[in-house]
């Protein structure tokens, strides 16, 4: 009778440590499965916009804070600035928060970070390696107003001491936020953009020390307004050569950079809720100027927000971030204990294209930036010269164990002769989840639009269906790569819950969350045709990772 109580009460408790540890039984509503694995999320609560992004030559580290609410996973106040850094731009490391308000009920709202090389803030001594000389901009934000803090660091951006003389700019308002400072090299000064959000006005200040401001000119009143400015940007961006020979106007005399103006816009935006556009022009130091009327679209998906870019980079070459989420449902979505994610950080370069078979136009393209020397592909399928027909051709299936991680790098052919106008010709990829693959993302080409497509509608999880501002399809127009060979180019890198597309090596980007049930990640791609005979995949390789 004994032995059989100590078995029964020894099973007992090793059932309970086994549930305890084993992690795949998630809490009530812990969906950590579905956290992604390169793109940064906090361990908990809610995080939104990106800050302070800088790099540190010395020691070679990638900083990043974000507006932080520890305390909950919808945005609130105290908000801080959490902080995150990293050595590849792939993999974080979480740090303790960096800047926090000093009331409850205040926010330490979006800023920037300069390198102070020269000291001209005169908040270092020489025992500050000039290269770590970290000063931060940032709004501070009570029921009352929205000034401008400056914050320095004397540890590298770990901790921060707030400048005795706060509030550095001060407008008696509550819509002036979101400083981006940078170094003016041209006028050898500082300067400062930030959002007078609701007279849609992008200010723009110079400083000689980082304190006294003075202000220059306003940027206003272009592009979509929506019902607010917010998180502006300034960059110097070089003009490189298009993969496209036709395109390279020979005049020597165009210039190697043009200046971006980033703008950011919630809500109003086209698609519903939160996007971030940009404006190309020229900057002499007082005025932004743009070349034309153009509204650009920084990212045509619904989850690319506040982008910002980073300061101090090697080579001075633009890198940026934005926050993948929407404000329309981003407090809303089927993840905890944390809510949303970082894009992926994009390299920026400028490039002529065709929009159409007349004209040729400036546009951003964007690189994605992923060290694969700290990942694993364990698993590659690479196929060339397939011709799809309208038949199901299962292209890689990795159900048995998959990360969640996938990339898709495709080139596909069009042979339009067999085409008759009314057909509805789609070229469609389905990324479907290994242990449902009722739950999928369909994205593809249809020829008759002719437009680039995504769906993430396909999902057993509520709010994917019940959410009405979470909109499930989504197109941009989509041309050749290479008119003579009429190809297309598509990379997607596919997340646990965030899929990116790049078009045409980066010509267009689309970056929309999606949300499967917990556990489901995606195992298997079929590549399908509406037609026989007019698509071929001329190249075609998918990977799938793990960090
Ligand atoms: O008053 C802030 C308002 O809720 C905005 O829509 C959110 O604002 C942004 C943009 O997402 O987030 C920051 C605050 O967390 C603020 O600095 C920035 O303008």
């Amino acid at each position: 009778q004994l032995i059989f109580g100590l078995l029964t009460a020894f099973l007992a408790a090793t059932t309970a440590v086994a549930r305890k540890n084993s992690g795949k039984t998630p809490a009530s509503n812990d969906t950590s499965l579905n956290r992604p694995l390169i793109h940064f999320t906090p361990e908990k609560g809610w995080m939104n916009d990106p800050n302070g992004l800088f790099y540190d030559n010395v020691t070679d580290l990638w900083h990043m804070y974000y507006q932080f609410n520890p305390n909950d996973t919808v945005w609130g106040q105290p908000l801080y600035w959490g902080h995150a850094t990293s050595k590849n731009l792939t993999t974080w490391t979480h740090e303790n928060i960096a800047i926090g308000p000093d009331s409850d009920d205040a926010g330490v709202f979006s800023g920037s970070i300069v390198i102070d090389y020269n000291n001209t803030s005169n908040f270092f001594n020489s025992s500050i390696n000039p290269g770590q000389r970290v000063v931060a901009f940032y709004t501070y934000n009570t029921a009352e107003s929205q000034t401008q803090y400056v914050a320095y660091s004397l540890d590298g951006g770990y901790t921060f001491t707030k400048y005795s003389g706060n509030p550095v700019l001060n407008l008696n308002s509550t819509q002036f936020r979101d400083p981006k400072v940078f170094w003016h090299d041209e006028t050898e000064k500082w300067i400062m953009v930030l959002a007078l959000s609701q007279e849609y006005k992008v200010q723009i200040y110079s400083s000689e020390n980082l304190k006294e401001w003075e202000l220059q000119s306003n940027f206003s009143h272009h592009g979509i307004l929506g019902y607010q400015y917010e998180c502006p940007g300034l960059s110097k961006i070089p003009i490189v050569k298009s993969s496209d020979s036709s395109l390279n106007s020979s005049n020597s005399t165009s210039p190697d950079y043009k200046w971006v103006m980033f703008l950011s816009i919630n809500p109003g935006a086209p698609q519903g809720g939160s996007f971030t556009q940009y404006f190309i022009g020229d900057f002499d130091g007082k005025n932004f100027t743009a070349d034309d009327h153009q509204t650009r679209f920084l990212d045509f998906g619904k989850d690319y927000y506040a982008f910002q870019a980073f300061d101090n980079t090697p080579n001075n070459d633009v890198l940026g971030v934005a926050w993948a989420s929407n404000w329309e449902y981003g407090g809303f979505v089927p993840t905890s204990p944390w809510r949303s994610s970082m894009s992926l950080i994009r390299n920026f370069t400028l490039q002529e294209y065709h929009p159409n078979g007349e004209a040729t136009e400036l546009n951003l393209f964007s690189q994605p930036v992923i060290d694969h020397d700290v990942l694993n592909a364990n698993h590659t399928i690479h196929k060339g010269n397939l011709t799809i027909g309208s038949g199901k051709n299962v292209t890689f299936d990795f159900h048995n164990s998959a990360t969640g991680l996938v990339e898709l790098n495709v080139t596909f052919k069009v042979n339009t002769s067999s085409i008759r106008p009314h057909d509805f010709v789609d070229l469609s990829f389905y990324l479907r989840g290994a242990s449902d693959p009722h739950e999928y993302l369909r994205l593809g080409y249809e020829n008759t639009a002719p437009a680039f497509f995504l769906d993430r509608g396909n999902s057993k999880v509520n709010f994917v269906s019940s959410n009405p501002f979470y909109t499930d399809k989504t197109s941009v127009n989509f041309l050749p790569y290479s008119t003579e060979l009429n190809t297309y180019k598509i990379y997607a890198i596919a997340d646990r819950n965030i899929l990116e597309v790049y078009l045409n090596d980066g010509l267009a980007v689309s970056t929309n969350t999606f949300f499967f049930t917990e556990g489901n990640h995606i195992g298997s791609i079929d590549v399908i045709a509406g037609i026989d005979g007019v698509y071929e995949l001329v190249d075609f390789e998918v990977k799938q990772l793990s960090v």
